[in-house]
């Protein structure tokens, strides 16, 4: 059955549907991974959004029981060059195209996705439209041009849990925000012998608190940042009280609460290799990313926090640390899953300042809070 993805800018692709039949807009943007398909399309921070791929070959080794990063594929859409039928792995249970088919999940390809990423990298990402049998092009261009763009859509309730779970360790208590959470933080948390409490994005600080954390670990998600104002409104008044580590849409409402602003990336950086420097101690580590927004440096208030990580491609800010309290936070995925693990030692970090916390209680303004 033939398929097209329309953009704003009138552009039209035609190519080959697969996976499930109908229509959908969305923000369409690229990711630049050579692998890891399973888990970009399960990253609920893709909600709202068509994703294509710069790697040609998809679907080779198949969808396995490991490598979600939520029970489903967030994606609002897949487009790729070339999608493999017959995959080949001992880990794979199911094709790609039966897995987006069940899932309500339009996939396309034999599209060019490399003229499709020059066209994003130039004009930015666009509202686009993937369809599929017979189409007018010209009703879809129109169709994209009307369809609502990624900010001001409310994207974290629809992944955000819709109930408090706990997951039992035996060392710090975290609660985690769930702003559309990437099973792998909790994993690694869990690796770390936490005791995590997974609570949806509209929970209150008094009822953050009423768990008795020793962290407060604030997650990844979809959208824009600036829709998620209830999440800032909890995290302005947990700081202080314990300590606090975010991660990308948690690294932006932490930035948010702290008084900062964010704006817009032009196209975004969604991929495994995007190099980031820790100002403190000039080492680069290549880490994996999905974001499309970033805090203004400019905004910061010096008095209170720092920038911490910078990116060596663009100068965007990647990481921020507050001054007088044991809270920081990253753009960028210290979880990976998909892509490198250089990052891993942040968990360590937050872990030390959760030990940190239990002895001495947190400083705020010179007065002891235990
Ligand atoms: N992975 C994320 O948490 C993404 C954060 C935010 N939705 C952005 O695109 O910038």
């Amino acid at each position: 059955m033939k398929g097209y993805l329309a953009l704003e800018d009138g552009t039209v692709f035609e190519g080959k549907a697969f996976g499930a039949t109908g229509k959908r807009h969305g923000e369409v943007v690229f990711n630049t991974g050579m692998t890891g398909y399973q888990e970009i399309l399960t990253d609920p921070s893709y909600c709202g959004q068509i994703v294509t791929l710069t790697y040609p070959l998809v679907g080779n080794y198949g969808i396995n029981d490991e490598d979600f990063e939520s029970q489903r594929p967030q994606v609002w859409g897949f487009v790729v060059r070339e999608a493999c039928t017959i995959p080949s792995n001992w880990r794979s249970r199911e094709k790609l195209e039966e897995f987006l088919a069940r899932y309500g999940i339009i996939g396309l390809e034999g599209i060019d996705t490399r003229a499709l990423t020059r066209r994003l990298r130039s004009y930015g990402t666009m509202r686009g439209i993937i369809a599929t049998g017979e189409q007018d092009p010209d009703f879809l261009v129109e169709e994209a041009r009307n369809a609502p763009g990624l900010s001001g859509q409310q994207l974290v309730p629809l992944v955000t849990s819709k109930k408090p779970y706990i997951i039992q360790g035996q060392s710090y208590r975290v609660v985690l925000m769930d702003f559309g959470v990437k099973q792998n933080i909790i994993r690694w948390l869990q690796k770390l012998g936490c005791t995590v409490i997974v609570v949806p994005a509209q929970t209150t600080a008094e009822e953050i608190l009423a768990y008795n954390p020793d962290g407060i670990m604030l997650s990844n998600g979809p959208g824009d940042p600036k829709d998620v104002p209830y999440g800032v409104e909890t995290i302005r008044n947990l700081l202080g009280r314990k300590p606090i580590f975010g991660i990308c849409l948690g690294h932006q409402l932490l930035g948010r609460a702290l008084g900062a602003d964010t704006y817009k990336l032009p196209f975004g950086h969604r991929g495994g290799n995007h190099p980031v420097k820790d100002l403190r101690t000039g080492r680069v580590y290549i880490t994996s990313q999905n974001h499309g927004f970033a805090i203004d440096p400019d905004t910061l208030d010096p008095d209170i926090v720092e920038v911490s990580h910078i990116n060596l491609n663009d100068g965007t800010v990647e990481g921020l640390r507050h001054k007088k309290l044991p809270v920081f936070s990253v753009q960028y995925h210290p979880e990976a899953a998909p892509g490198p693990t250089d990052s891993e030692y942040l968990f360590e970090q937050f872990m030390q300042l959760m030990a940190e916390g239990r002895q001495n209680g947190l400083e705020v303004d010179g007065h002891a809070t235990k």
